[in-house]
């Protein structure tokens, strides 16, 4: 038997060193599988000073991307307008300090996500599952699930040139057709556009807050399902993996993700704010099991290079300057996320 040996050229997957600012975890959704949300009223909106403190904190960390990932308030609601401000001004805010932002707050008009377009380097929102099954189950009270809904949302940041980022949540009563058919969604939607950077293949993974009773998605099927989304997919579309939800590290469940085709392994930080149950390998510790295994872990950031000149001039001269520096932030000391 021979045995695996590191390779001289080590192939390349990729991380985004990451903080995750909550605006609000207040949710008029109830999507049953959710571990991240409040009821209204509930959960006080994070204020522009405390996000001040807490991003002149990570100046100094290696942190490059700051995701702002909200809960939802209703789109006729007399509060959207002064939610959807703070979205906007907590990216503007971190753009000025420097960092990156990009934002995933649900379902947004064509205006608002014109707006975001000015202090975002990228946008994402899951499609999650297609089939309008799911409308009587686990998003029976999810209004922003709406499949078309999702799918126009990508429509629309591919006519507005903002480079997106979308995905499947695995194992929340769909069948193997429905994830073909998500998949082919958004091949045809990219094949109109060009504007899909990432998809997400996301296992869904039980937590101590949700009112769903249900079983995470088996990681043994994840290679499967990557490598199907591989034929599917356009090549210029990256596959992430979530590497806190794909299984143990010592079962190689990693790595035979990667070997079935997934690039890429997102936002890395602190705290999974989704699923706060399962807390994020450092990028030293991914590194340890990467690299006897053939993988260089190289951290990217929240744009694809062939996106840049989509950028606003001010976005766009930021990011040229993160490029040039991003090969140092984590090496060769470890990241201090
Ligand atoms: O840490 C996380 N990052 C999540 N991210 C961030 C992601 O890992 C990357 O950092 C970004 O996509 C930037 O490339 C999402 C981004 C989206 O646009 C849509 C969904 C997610 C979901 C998660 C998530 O569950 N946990
Ligand atoms: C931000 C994204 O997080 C995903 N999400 C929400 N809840 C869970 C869970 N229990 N397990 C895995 N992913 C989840 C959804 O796909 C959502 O769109
Ligand atoms: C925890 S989910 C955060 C993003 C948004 N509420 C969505 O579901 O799309
Ligand atoms: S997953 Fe998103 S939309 Fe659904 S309840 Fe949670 S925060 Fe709201």
């Amino acid at each position: 038997m021979i045995e695996p040996m590191p390779v001289s050229h080590p192939r390349t997957v990729t991380y985004s060193p990451a903080y995750t600012l909550v605006p609000t975890y207040e949710c008029f959704n109830r999507c049953t599988y959710c571990n991240f949300r409040t009821d209204s009223g509930k959960s006080p909106w994070l204020s522009l000073s405390e996000a001040e403190n807490k991003l002149k904190q990570l100046q100094t960390q290696g942190v490059c991307e700051i995701l702002i990932l909200s809960g939802e308030v209703h789109p006729h609601s007399s509060r959207r307008a002064e939610w959807f401000q703070r979205i906007y001004d907590l990216g503007e805010l971190a753009l000025s300090l420097g960092f990156l932002p990009h934002t995933n707050a649900g379902p947004l008009s064509f205006e608002e996500m014109k707006a975001l377009k000015q202090v975002n380097v990228s946008m994402g929102l899951m499609l999650e599952q297609l089939t309008p099954k799911l409308l009587q189950t686990v998003h029976r009270q999810a209004p922003s699930k709406i499949p078309g809904v999702r799918l126009q949302q990508l429509e629309w940041a591919g006519e507005l040139q903002i480079p997106f980022t979308t995905g499947l949540l695995l194992g929340i009563g769909e069948t193997q057709e429905d994830w073909w058919e998500t998949l082919e969604a958004i091949a045809r939607i990219h094949y109109t556009y060009g504007h899909i950077q990432e998809v997400i293949l996301q296992p869904h993974s039980p937590g101590s807050q949700q009112s769903w009773d249900a079983p995470a998605f088996d990681p043994d099927q994840l290679p499967e399902v990557i490598a199907k989304a591989r034929e599917i997919l356009p090549g210029d579309i990256t596959i992430q993996i979530p590497p806190n939800l794909v299984g143990h590290p010592q079962g190689g469940h990693p790595q035979a993700c990667l070997e079935a085709g997934a690039r890429d392994l997102g936002g890395i930080g602190p705290k999974d704010e989704v699923n706060p149950d399962y807390p994020h390998p450092t990028a030293q510790e991914l590194r340890e099991i990467l690299e006897p295994a053939g993988w260089e872990l190289v951290p990217r950031l929240p744009v694809y290079p062939q996106y840049d000149s989509w950028l606003s001039p001010n976005l766009r001269s930021l990011v040229e300057e993160w490029r040039t520096t991003i090969r140092t932030v984590d090496s060769p000391s470890p990241l201090k996320l």
